[in-house]
């Protein structure tokens, strides 16, 4: 954030940002039979020169949240939404432009509709919100650098084997039994880092998704750990572009219910699916030798 300390007085102004929160954008290309929808929510923020705003109420410099907002609309309406992270440089690109403007965060939310109504006069131009995760990225600028964040939040999986946890340290609180084989279920929070902006975003975003997945899947999990792990290489592996990857996940714990008071067994079928406390398991993983980049994660609730 930018840290302006220029004004007297006995109080030094820290970070700060300022900007509209949550633009609720929907973009629909219906220039062929087929449309396509962009369901949005951006938020933008400034950085800059703005001390006087906060310190004397002089607004010379301020760009109204208001017309921040329209900014959005009307960029949408010149540019297209072609991808969450397309339409954030754009913006971004657009604000950095200003005299006072020294660094920016655009940051944005993407709801994702399937089509419905095959076989139908619907077809086309009919919609259904789906259940999936939400896509997430931001933009940040620092002068004339450009970091970009992808990531997606609330993808919610579930393995019925394949998942084991044991040999951790025994004390006399410990009353976990060591399991071979339990339920493992978790809503993945991702985010990961580009490193650079040529990318073709939506190709990327799809190869990290589909690598966080399979591996989710596809490894024998020892712990929730060692699968996010191999979540975080698998994404790296997949896509050249992404430098970094954090991953937030809450264990969500199945209990076997006990049925013996009703005289049956349970056989790993019936399960209590608690919904807290749960573990929370976050890492970062990063591409060996290459340089950490905090600014990309200024203000960014990366474990959220
Ligand atoms: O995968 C797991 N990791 C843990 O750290 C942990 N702790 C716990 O009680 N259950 C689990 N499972």
């Amino acid at each position: 954030m930018s840290s302006n300390t220029s004004l007297p007085g006995p109080y030094v102004l820290g970070p700060n940002q300022y900007g509209k929160a949550e633009c609720r954008l929907v973009r629909i290309e219906r220039d062929t039979p087929v449309h396509a929808i962009a369901d949005l929510n951006v938020s933008t923020q400034l950085r800059g020169d703005f001390a006087a705003a906060y310190a004397d109420g002089d607004n010379g410099h301020v760009h109204a949240t208001d017309t921040q907002k329209n900014t959005v609309y009307a960029l949408a309406r010149s540019h297209g939404v072609a991808s969450p992270e397309a339409f954030l440089l754009l913006l971004a690109d657009h604000w950095r432009a200003q005299p006072w403007v020294t660094g920016t965060q655009m940051s944005a939310e993407q709801y994702a509709w399937e089509r419905i109504g095959a076989g139908t006069g619907g077809a086309g131009h009919s919609f259904a919100r789906t259940g999936r995760e939400t896509r997430t990225a931001v933009v940040q600028t620092d002068g004339a650098e450009t970091f970009v964040l992808g990531g997606l939040t609330g993808l919610t999986v579930l393995k019925s084997t394949g998942s084991e946890f044991s040999g951790f340290p025994r004390d006399r609180f410990t009353t976990l039994a060591e399991t071979d084989d339990r339920i493992l279920a978790t809503s993945v929070t991702a985010w990961w880092r580009y490193s650079g902006t040529d990318v073709d975003w939506d190709a990327a975003h799809t190869g990290v998704r589909t690598a966080l997945v399979d591996a989710f899947a596809g490894t024998h999990s020892l712990a929730l750990q060692q699968t996010m792990h191999a979540m975080g290489a698998a994404a790296m592996d997949a896509v050249p572009e992404v430098a970094e990857v954090r991953i937030s996940c809450p264990n969500k714990h199945h209990f076997e219910v006990d049925l013996s008071p009703f005289e049956l067994t349970n056989g790993g079928t019936v399960f209590l699916a608690a919904d807290r406390p749960y573990g929370l398991i976050q890492a970062t993983l990063q591409r060996a030798g290459v340089p950490a980049e905090p600014r990309a994660w200024t203000a960014v609730p990366a474990f959220a």
